[in-house]
Order: structure tokens, then C-alpha cells, then sequence
């Protein structure tokens, strides 16, 4: 059976993508939960819908079919059994197992259509939205003083995270902070129950375990190469877990694991290195040393299931070994300006969306990048940011690649 998920490159042209747009969840981020909420700022949410929009269609007149992750989830739980379960595990994971509370929350969203419920999900559901008229002991010990039920997923617009498509797969990620664990209960939904999905995806790994990894680390180089960061989401043990089961199941026989530096500003590997074309790179000097090295390490399948792995330094030799290339042009965020790279990367300027090889989405802002990208014979199709980029995200971040077209 096809799978209805193909993404064999970072740079095959771009069938189909996955976006999430920014609902009122973005308006329920405050100054005291911003940290928590993994944002820098509060986005003005009708610009940032708009900039969204625009992305979006800057992705359709490029010949991408663009779905939504929100209308996808709510399709998966049209069955009345399936959005029970769901939103029992929904409710659980936001803190209420049992009791009054738990109750009137499941009793409230039960009463929605599933676009409805779900939209208020992510929205997140404040206190003052139910009549907790029938307290008991432990809903009068909730936190009162904080305004919110089920806290608001502002983050779900940076759809790249929560799952990420490998081959004819999906991984399903446990990812880090409980701001964004909800996402991917709705992703094992989507792929669960949507009738686009049920049955025909091989998940590599789930969502069921305690070592987390984030679909921003998870860069699929070719058909057979993966590299996967180790960074501030992203655990070494999960990336040889996902490498076994890859090994074992899949064409992947290449993983290569990069170390960046562990901070919010590069919490991804995607923030600091993609690839937008057979050849070439964006990245950020910030991650390699004096000599352009960077300690990463090459995992191949050993004997019995195990991993063999080699350690190395020089990125461009493991790249032009695994990639086949007789040279690689990796080509620095900000043109390698000490002032202008580390304000560009902040801003996502190595965060590209290759859409096809050697053509690239940006964040227009991030104009020395772009410059740079276009003397390297990149086509960039540059798209509005001043709000979106408050959440710490590019046009990769924002996006999940479901089909690409094969490159020769
Ligand atoms: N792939 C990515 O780099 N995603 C950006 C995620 C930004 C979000 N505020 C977060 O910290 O998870």
C-alpha cells in the first residue's frame, strides 16, 4: 500500500505540507507564562495570521498542496468512541485524572464539535470558561492563581516539532517541555484515525517513552542519511533508538548526530544548519569551531541490531562521504558578520524551507542571509515575519513536509 507520507530529502520538491495556523492560543500567552511558553514576546495575533497566510500561499503558488493540522485532527476524531479516548488522554496530560475538575473539563469539550474542541484545546480553556459550581477538595487546592485549566499551545504553529516524516514514515515525539508534550498526542490522532493516514504509516518510534526528540533536530538528507541534532530537545539515547529501529526497518543505514550548543536561541538543529540544495547548506558559524569543525558522530547499523559509530570533526568530509559530493558549500547565516549572523540566526535566517533543490522560503528580515543565499545561485522567496518570528521559529519550523518528489 502507498504511504500517504513521502519525504525522502530536504530538498525534493514540495507536494505537501502540514501548517498550523496561529489561533487565539497565541493571545493567551502573558508576560509571566511567556518563558514557560517558550516565547520571547507576544506575536500581535492578526499580523502574525496574516504573515501565516501569506506563507502559506507563497507555499501553494509553488505547486505545494497545503493541509491543516487543526482540521486534520479534527477529521481523525469525527468518531464519537475515538474523540472520548482522545480527549480522556488530552484531559490526563493536562494535569486532571480524576475529580471535579476533570470532570466539568471533559463534560465542556464534549459538548463541541470536534473542529470546535479541538480549536479550544490548543486555544487552552481558562477558568472562568466552566461552572466549577461542584468543587471538591482537590479542584479548591488547583493553582487559582493561574487563569488557565489547560494551558494554551501557542506553539503549535511550529508544526516541524511534534513529529517529523522519514521515508514513508512518521516519528511521533516525546518532546521536552510539558509547554509542548500535548502536540504530538494530537499528531498520534492524526496519524491514528484521519482516514488520510489510518493504517498506511509506519510509525519509526512513538510518542511512548521518557528520551525526548524533536522533529526540528530530525533533517532527512537523502533516502538513506538522516542528521539528527543533540541539542536542547533532542537526547543522544533517543537518536539511537530511533537509528535502531530505522536500521531495522527502513532503507536508513546513515545517521548522522550533530552536537550544537544546548540554548534556546539554537534549540534545534534547524535554527543553526538545513540544506537547500544536492550541495549546499546554510549555518550558523556559531556552531563550528576556528577550523570549521564540529564534533558529530556517524551511526551505521552493526551486528545483532547494535549501532556502530564513529566519532568526527570535519563536517564537510562526513557530508561529502555520506551525500556522494565531490565538495560541499556550507554558507554562513549573516555572512559570518559578528554582529549580523548571531541577529539573523536569533531571527531564523538559517531556518530555510528548501521547496525545491536550490529554492528556498526565508523570513525576508534576515536580508543579509538572503543576499548571501543569492549569490550562491539560491532562488528565495522571501516571506513577511515580524510576529511569527516572536515564537522563536522560521519557515521550517512553521512546517511538516508530508510529500516531496524524489531527487535523481
Ligand atoms: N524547528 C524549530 O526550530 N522550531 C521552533 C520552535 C520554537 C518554539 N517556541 C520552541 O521553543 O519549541
Amino acid at each position: 500500500m502507498t504511504s500517504p507520507i513521502h519525504v525522502t530529502s530536504e530538498i525534493g520538491k514540495l507536494k505537501t505540507v502540514m501548517l498550523h495556523r496561529p489561533g487565539r492560543e497565541i493571545e493567551n500567552i502573558t508576560p509571566d507564562s511567556m518563558e514557560r511558553l517558550l516565547f520571547d514576546d507576544i506575536p500581535y495575533l492578526p499580523i502574525a495570521q496574516e504573515e501565516h497566510d501569506f506563507f502559506a500561499q507563497t507555499l501553494r503558488d509553488q505547486g505545494a498542496e497545503v493541509i491543516y493540522f487543526e482540521k486534520l485532527a479534527a477529521e481523525a476524531l469525527a468518531d464519537e468512541k475515538v474523540r472520548q479516548e482522545f480527549l480522556n488522554r488530552m484531559v490526563a496530560e493536562s494535569g486532571y485524572v480524576a475529580g471535579a475538575t476533570h470532570d466539568a473539563l471533559i463534560e465542556y469539550l464534549s459538548a463541541m464539535n470536534p473542529q470546535d474542541m479541538i480549536d479550544k484545546i490548543i486555544e487552552g480553556v481558562r477558568g472562568t470558561d466552566i461552572d466549577l459550581k461542584h468543587g471538591d477538595l482537590q479542584s479548591v487546592s488547583e493553582n487559582t492563581d493561574w487563569p488557565f485549566l489547560m494551558d494554551p499551545m501557542p506553539n503549535a504553529y511550529f508544526t516541524r516539532d511534534p513529529q517529523a516524516s522519514i521515508g514513508d514514515g512518521i516519528s511521533i515525539n516525546r518532546m521536552t517541555f510539558a509547554a509542548r508534550q500535548r502536540e504530538s498526542l494530537i499528531t498520534e490522532y492524526i496519524i491514528k484515525h484521519n482516514p488520510r493516514f489510518a493504517g498506511k504509516v509506519e510509525v519509526w518510534r512513538d510518542r511512548n517513552h521518557t528520551t525526548h526528540i524533536e522533529g526540528g533536530d530530525e533533517l532527512v538528507l537523502s533516502n538513506h542519511v538522516l542528521a539528527i541534532g543533540i541539542s536542547q530537545r533532542t537526547t543522544a539515547d533517543a537518536i539511537e533508538d530511533i537509528a535502531k529501529n530505522l536500521f531495522k526497518d527502513s532503507d536508513y543505514d546513515t545517521v548522522i548526530a550533530i552536537s550544537i550548543p544546548h540554548n534556546h536561541a539554537m534549540m534545534h538543529l534547524d535554527t543553526v544548519f538545513t540544506m537547500i540544495n544536492y550541495d549546499q547548506f546554510t549555518v550558523h558559524p556559531a556552531i563550528l569551531d576556528d577550523n570549521g569543525q564540529v564534533d558529530n558522530w556517524v551511526l551505521h547499523p552493526g551486528k545483532d541490531g547494535e549501532i556502530v559509530m564513529e566519532h568526527h570533526t570535519d563536517i564537510k568530509e562526513v557530508l561529502k562521504k555520506a551525500l556522494n559530493k565531490s565538495e560541499i558549500d556550507l554558507i554562513p547565516t549573516g555572512n559570518a558578520d559578528p554582529i549580523v549572523a548571531p541577529r539573523e540566526q536569533w531571527n531564523d535566517g538559517s531556518n530555510t524551507l528548501a521547496i525545491a533543490p536550490g529554492e528556498v522560503v526565508t523570513y525576508n528580515r534576515n536580508y543579509v542571509s538572503n543576499d548571501l543565499l543569492r549569490e550562491h545561485g539560491i532562488l528565495v522567496h522571501e516571506v513577511r515575519s515580524s510576529e511569527l518570528s516572536r515564537g522563536r521559529g522560521g519557515p521550517r519550523c512553521m512546517s511538516c513536509p508530508i510529500v516531496r518528489e524524489d531527487i535523481d
